[in-house]
């Protein structure tokens, strides 16, 4: 097993799309797994999430290091997501700026600066909080060199299950588009990191390059089915194609 941490993915190298769609049936079978997915979220322990919140400080703290970035973009737990609180409120305490996503109209996204204290209101969702304070567009990402985005379960060949809003496959071609290349990094519980081809796509759905578990960074490469072969390089240097890496355990 190999550390990984210099292969994460840029925004255009990370935002694959996906070509394939099956309409309805698709967005169904989206529906259960999501259902699935959250189902056991509810039954996870409250000491197996806090017991993951190490992890999760330590692989973020990591990543945050390695990539260089003075400012990460990331997101505010829900009750059964990723315990990611301790984790970002360490980033800020060695100096990097933590930006956390508020929901707009029209399903759009906006970013608030966060820090440990930062007032919190009601979000989009039951149990959803975002931080009071400035919103701003994708000006925000200007010094932003990682961006942490939620899912539900990821697939091994990089496809990902939100809540289902869009707001991510929304807002990734929008930073691109306005040149931010931020490295991006799917987040979610190790157990929520499925077998290539098992969670299924729609046109619109962004596929990502890696996912930050409580163990450790995972490089999300196997092709499923009909999708083309992921590219051998990433942002920063090569990787081998079609492989993909898990940290060791804690
Ligand atoms: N922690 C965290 N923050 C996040 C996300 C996330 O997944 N996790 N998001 C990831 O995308 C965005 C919010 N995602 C949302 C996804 C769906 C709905 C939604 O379906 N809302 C329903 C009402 C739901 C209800 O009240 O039961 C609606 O608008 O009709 C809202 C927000 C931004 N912030
Ligand atoms: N770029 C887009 N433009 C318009 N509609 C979109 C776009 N992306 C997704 N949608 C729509 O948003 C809805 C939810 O999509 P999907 O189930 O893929 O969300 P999700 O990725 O699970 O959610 P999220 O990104 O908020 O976590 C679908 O009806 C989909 O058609």
């Amino acid at each position: 097993m190999r550390e990984q941490g210099d292969v994460l993915p840029r925004a255009d190298s990370t935002v694959r799309r996906s070509h394939v769609t099956n309409g309805p049936a698709d967005a169904d079978a989206k529906a259960r797994l999501r259902g699935e997915v959250l189902e056991r979220r509810r039954r996870r322990a409250g000491a197996a999430r806090r017991g993951a919140e190490a992890g999760f400080s330590r692989h973020l703290a990591r990543v945050l290091a390695e990539t260089n970035a003075p400012d990460v973009a990331a997101f505010l737990p829900l009750p059964g997501e990723p315990p990611l609180l301790p984790a970002l409120a360490q980033a800020h305490e060695r100096g990097h700026r933590v930006w956390l996503p508020a929901v707009e109209p029209g399903r759009r996204l906006s970013w608030v600066r966060w820090q440990p204290g930062t007032p919190l209101a009601p979000g989009a969702l039951p149990g959803l909080l975002e931080p009071t304070g400035q919103r701003h567009g994708t000006e925000a990402f200007t010094a932003v060199g990682l961006l942490v985005v939620p899912v539900v379960a990821v697939g091994r060949d990089g496809v990902r299950l939100g809540f289902g809003g869009g707001y991510y496959d929304r807002f990734l071609p929008v930073l691109s588009a306005a040149g931010h290349r931020p490295r991006i990094m799917a987040c979610c519980f190790a157990d929520e990191v499925m077998p290539a081809g098992s969670v299924p796509r729609e046109s619109h759905d962004a596929v990502l390059d890696t996912v930050l578990t409580e163990h450790g960074v995972v490089v999300l490469r196997e092709p499923a089915g009909d999708r083309s072969p992921a590219p051998a390089t990433t942002g920063r240097g090569a990787t081998p194609c079609g492989g993909s890496e898990t940290l060791p355990p804690e």
